[in-house]
């Protein structure tokens, strides 16, 4: 906590991904008075500050006046018109921490018209639950302690790997999106079970038990996920009759498929 200690940390933009940085932040001993929320709709500043006792403001420049680092969790469609109601001069003094799909570090630069600190970031909702999965690079003018400041803010809710910034879009099919269809596999297991005769109930704990179990058998094994999967896999058995069953129905190229829509999705937003 040495250097976010020190940071007046603020948000241009209090949605759901700030949402879940805040709370992971607030659960990893940041303090909420330490935090200035910068959102347009009223219902939702609310909510903030009543959930975690931040400061909010409809003003984006309240964020800039009263904050060293700040973080622009904006959808990159509405970041340009965003970044233009800003001042230069002020923009221009902060570590702005982008958790923009797609945006990139040079277009952050050019829309704040000159030298500005960047660090660019993917991170992924499990940040509500302190298990999030972050990626981050840093533009040519941050230096280490902005990227250690940034890194900071990521490691209190969950893993954080650099990257260099070609990768980011590659990161955000991944880890950044990935939630989305874990939740997607989750249900369609859970639905499974329940075509097969469980109760609601006990086919959705049964579904989330066994990815999170999975998950965490993988984590502190290390083992490679086919070495794992074999260990479940009897000869002549369940689990290769199921395996035969994924496979005929594409599923791995499905993953593939659904990480590149992603990736070209991020690139495309970038371009915009
Ligand atoms: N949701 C996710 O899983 C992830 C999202 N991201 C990125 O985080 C950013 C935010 O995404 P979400 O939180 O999902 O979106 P969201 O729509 O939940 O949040 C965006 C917030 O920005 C506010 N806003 C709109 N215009 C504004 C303006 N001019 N000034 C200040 N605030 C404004 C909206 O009212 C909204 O509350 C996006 O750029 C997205 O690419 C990155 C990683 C994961
Ligand atoms: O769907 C999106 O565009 C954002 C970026 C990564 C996850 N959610």
């Amino acid at each position: 906590m040495t250097i976010l200690a020190e940071r007046k940390l603020g948000f241009i933009g209090g949605g759901n991904m700030a949402e879940a940085i805040i709370k992971g932040l607030c659960a990893g001993g940041v303090a909420a008075a330490a935090i200035t929320v910068a959102e347009p709709v009223a219902a939702r500043r609310e909510y903030l500050a009543a959930s975690y006792g931040v400061r909010v403001s409809p003003d984006n420049g309240t964020v800039l006046a009263d904050c060293d680092t700040v973080v622009i969790a904006v959808k990159p469609q509405v970041f340009s018109g965003m970044i233009a109601g800003l001042e230069r001069p002020a923009l221009q003094e902060k570590l702005l921490i982008s958790i923009m799909a797609g945006v990139t570090i040079d277009a952050i630069e050019d829309a704040c018209a000159g030298p500005v600190r960047v660090v660019r970031v993917m991170p992924n909702t499990p940040a509500l639950v302190l298990a999030g999965a972050t990626a981050i690079c840093r533009g040519g003018a941050a230096g280490d302690a902005d990227l250690a400041c940034a890194r900071q803010i990521f490691e209190l809710v969950g893993t954080v790997c650099e990257v260099e910034e070609k990768l980011m879009d590659a990161v955000t099919g991944l880890s950044g999106s990935g939630p989305a269809y874990v939740f997607t596999f989750v249900e369609a297991l859970a639905d499974a079970g329940v075509k097969n005769g469980l109760p609601r109930e006990t086919a959705n704990r049964l579904a989330i038990q066994t990815v999170l179990g999975a998950a965490r058998l993988l984590s502190d094994s290390g083992d490679h996920p086919a070495v794992l999967r074999d260990k479940v896999t009897s000869p002549g058995g369940t689990t290769i009759a199921a395996q035969a069953a994924l496979e005929r129905h594409g599923f791995r190229s499905a993953v593939l498929a659904a990480v590149d829509a992603a990736v070209a999705r991020s690139a495309e937003l970038g371009r915009k």
